[in-house]
């Protein structure tokens, strides 16, 4: 990978995708970010050594490919400012919502791919969910494929939609993991634990689970059954958690989360 690389927003999911870059053997000196926040800018010299611009300029021509790496909500006004700037640069998208159609209106360009990434790709872990848009081509695909590669995992989609499933599943995800990781650790820690020990056993249990479903032949419905002894302890949680529709409420949060992101696409997409 010997192409610049320009960053649009320079925030935690940009620091996340450098940072798999660097470990993989770019240069920083081959990747340029657009940051208008002083302490971010610092942020990134300090982790990467990459001196980054308060403003889009004309050195974003150099780069072949430009990951948008900004709230939904700036995202306009960014693409105004800086497409110009991008030549005939191939664009990336981790923006929850923002649309396909809108970002190939305001850049110009039908070479426009969107990805869902997670927070676990801060440490190569994470997944990401791909969509391109008929303009992007197959070498187009596998850049943005070896630009993925470094975060983690991922997964292509065949309808732009599904990216706001994926943003409520996977994206989003990691927050409801770490919502359970606290619920556990309180109730431990008010069940006599040291908070400490809670959530030392909270995050412990959440890994050692994570391995066992990935690395298991059983899907976690069955890795499910067999923690649940008939009559035992698990049973009592889980009908307890049963008869308080909690699978039906986290169900009702996980499309509230994919409405949030239809609704920042129509809101902030609007081209
Ligand atoms: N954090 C997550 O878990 C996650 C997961 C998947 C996708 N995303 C998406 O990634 C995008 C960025 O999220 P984040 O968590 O990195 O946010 P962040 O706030 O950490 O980073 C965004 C950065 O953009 C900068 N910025 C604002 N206006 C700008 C402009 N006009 N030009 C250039 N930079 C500008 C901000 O100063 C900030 O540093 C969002 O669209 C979000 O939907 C985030
Ligand atoms: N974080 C972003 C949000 O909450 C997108 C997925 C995870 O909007």
């Amino acid at each position: 990978m010997s192409e610049r690389i320009a960053f649009i927003g320079g925030g935690n999911m940009a620091s996340a995708i450098i940072g798999g870059l660097i470990k993989q053997g770019v240069s920083p000196q081959d990747i340029d970010v657009v940051e208008p926040s002083e302490e971010a800018r610092q942020q990134l010299s300090s982790s990467f050594g990459i001196t980054a611009q308060a403003q889009a300029n004309p050195s974003l021509a150099t780069a072949s490919l430009v990951v948008w790496a900004i709230k939904p909500q700036a995202f306009k006004d960014a693409a105004v400012a800086a497409g110009p700037f991008t030549g005939n640069a191939l664009h990336l998208s981790v923006a929850a919502g923002i649309p396909t159609d809108s970002m190939a209106a305001w850049l110009g360009t039908q070479r426009v791919v969107r990805a869902m990434p997670n927070t676990p790709a801060l440490i190569g872990k994470g997944i990401s969910g791909l969509f391109a848009r008929a303009g992007a081509s197959a070498e187009d695909r596998a850049q943005v494929e070896r630009v993925m590669a470094s975060t983690g995992e991922f997964l292509w989609l065949d309808t732009e939609d599904k990216l706001d499933v994926v943003t409520a599943l996977s994206g989003s995800g990691p927050a409801y993991v770490f919502y359970f990781m606290e619920a556990m650790t309180m109730a431990g820690t008010e069940m006599g634990l040291s908070r400490e020990q809670a959530e030392h056993l909270a995050v412990a249990t959440f890994a050692g689970a994570s391995d066992l479903a990935q690395t298991s032949a059983d899907s976690p419905q069955v890795l499910r059954q067999r923690v649940t002894s008939k009559g035992g302890t698990t049973f009592a949680a889980i009908s307890s958690m049963e008869d308080n529709d909690v699978r039906a409420l986290f169900i009702d949060a996980m499309y509230a989360a994919r409405e949030r992101a239809k609704k920042l696409g129509a809101e902030f997409g609007a081209a």
